[in-house]
């Protein structure tokens, strides 16, 4: 008779998890590796092979915890809209903190049932089969999902133009950018079509299009939001977070979506205070100090009346009691810098390598959403924008020449970037800046070369990409109009401070509208 191991291995032939290869396969690689394995020793490997296969058939037999779906829905239909991807009615319990509030979700989270495209060919055709965590977290709260809103192709652009259902338009100019990634959700928050919207920030994907739509967006602190069930562009840098018309809006979401996702996800710390963020913004600033870094407001791109009016802006918030004054924070000129290899070999080893999830952390890894990246990045490279291949070749080019010295250097360079903003807050409660250095960029056009088009794509996060890479809360509120078009102004919190962040956003949107 024969016994349950060995029917293992008669499964292990008629349908493997993991294909026994051609001895010759293993000597392939073997020689790609320049191993220089023994005849010998590459046989020994491929009988071992088969038990380790044994592990793998296990594996894929275990049922994997998944994230839940606790409320019933249809999937929705494809929008025909700029800033629309797909648009849905999912609703949460029936009361809540967002009992009737509708809310756009940017379309790297998944939504169960709901297609999901990243702004990319690459991942167009997946629907993911569970809810991210802030997804559930709204929902539990009467939150009503109303859709997917567009974002950049894989989120890699601060402007409009590369997903791939086509450009976003700003919502004051229908020539010029939204900004992005997180566009449509910026766009039609400003166009009143959602009440409430969730975005991604990685190099500023959150405040850049607030800042160019007029919108309210914060990055939290890094870690303070689960990214769970989220496509992750490099584990260091994602963060996800809130983004609304007014600044009370915007702590509501934050209070709903904020806090520890039980290990799910390695982003986070555990134990950290969740306050009623709602509650708090209209406490004033009266006593607060506010430092206004001088190398945020002037560097190649900064634009004149961006500088002025945000400089105009900080200052008024004397009026409400606190203190403004000038500070310098040399190693800020440097942070785009720091930024950079984290991001670019980041970005190719997690993302894009490592299947909008990477590997070495412990935590919720999307599976099926990984699948589908496999699926996209193996079968449709070419579908990738532009922006992103740019950043594919180089990541490779440079990985291949230089290994991950740099990756590593600029991580270890992060920790000193962080001390320094946060040695500045120790002095002040929070720090400003303009959030972008120019008012809108155009969309790009036919007419616009590559040095053009990629200027437009990436020549805006001096001042955000800084922040992601140190993880401090940075929100991007509205400070007025030049030249007709928004202008945002960045502030920056201790690290989990994000109701002193809210309070001055509060109150500068109080002397603002004059109410
Ligand atoms: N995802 C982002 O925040 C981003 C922004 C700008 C450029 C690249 C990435």
């Amino acid at each position: 008779m024969a016994s349950s191991d060995d029917k293992k291995v008669a499964d292990l032939y008629k349908n493997p998890v993991v294909k026994l290869p051609h001895i010759n396969e293993l000597k392939e690689i073997d020689a790609e590796l320049r191993l220089k394995s023994s005849d010998e020793e590459i046989e020994f490997v491929h009988e071992h092979l088969k038990d380790v296969i044994k592990a793998y058939q296990r594996v894929n037999e275990l049922i994997e915890p998944q994230l839940p779906v606790k409320y019933p829905r249809t999937p929705g239909f494809k929008a025909d809209d700029d800033a629309w991807y797909w648009k849905c009615e999912v609703k949460g319990a029936s009361t809540g903190k967002l009992a009737g509030k509708t809310i756009g979700i940017k379309d790297n989270v998944a939504v169960a049932g709901v297609p999901m495209m990243n702004g990319s060919k690459i991942l167009e055709g997946y629907t993911p089969e569970f809810d991210a965590t802030i997804i559930t977290r709204i929902l539990d709260e009467g939150g009503i999902i109303a859709g997917k809103t567009v974002c950049e192709d894989m989120c890699f652009s601060g402007n409009s133009w590369t997903s791939s259902s086509g450009p976003v338009k700003n919502p004051f100019n229908n020539r010029l950018s939204a900004g992005g990634s997180s566009s449509g959700s910026a766009a039609l928050l400003a166009r009143k079509e959602i009440d409430l919207a969730i975005g991604g920030d990685q190099g500023g994907s959150i405040r850049i299009p607030s800042s160019w739509c007029g919108t309210v967006g914060l990055k939290p602190t890094f870690g303070l939001v689960p990214y769970t069930g989220i496509a992750s562009i490099e584990t260091t840098i994602d963060h996800t977070g809130p983004m609304a018309r007014t600044v009370k809006d915007c702590a509501l979401l934050l209070e709903v979506i904020a806090g520890y996702d039980e290990g799910r996800d390695p982003r986070q710390i555990p134990n950290v205070e969740i306050p009623s963020y709602s509650k708090l913004v209209d406490d004033g600033v009266k006593g607060l100090k506010i430092g206004l870094v001088k190398e945020g407001f002037s560097f190649k791109q900064m634009e004149e009346d961006v500088a002025k009016l945000v400089r105009e802006s900080a200052t008024k918030l004397t009026g409400a009691g606190a203190t403004v004054e000038d500070t310098s924070i040399p190693i800020h000129d440097d942070g785009l810098e720091i930024w950079t290899p984290a991001a670019f070999e980041g970005t190719y080893k997690c993302m894009v390598q490592g299947n909008g999830a990477g590997y070495h952390w412990k935590g919720h890894y999307p599976t099926s959403m990984q699948e589908a990246h496999a699926r996209g990045f193996a079968t449709r490279p070419h579908d990738m924008s532009f922006a992103l291949k740019l950043v594919v070749i180089i990541a490779e080019y440079i990985s291949k020449n230089y290994q991950n010295k740099f990756y590593a250097k600029s991580l270890n360079l992060t920790n000193v970037l962080t001390m320094a903003y946060d040695e500045a807050l120790k002095k002040y409660d929070v720090l400003i800046m303009p959030t972008l250095p120019m008012k809108p960029l155009p969309l790009p056009t036919e007419k616009d070369d590559l040095h053009e088009i990629i200027r437009l794509t990436f020549d805006m996060i001096k001042n955000t990409a800084p922040f992601d890479s140190t993880g401090h809360p940075a929100l991007s509120i509205n400070a007025g109009f030049s030249e007709g078009l928004p202008v945002g102004m960045m502030i920056i919190g201790k690290k989990f401070d994000e109701a002193t962040v809210l309070k001055v956003a509060r109150a500068f949107e109080k002397i603002r509208d004059g109410k």
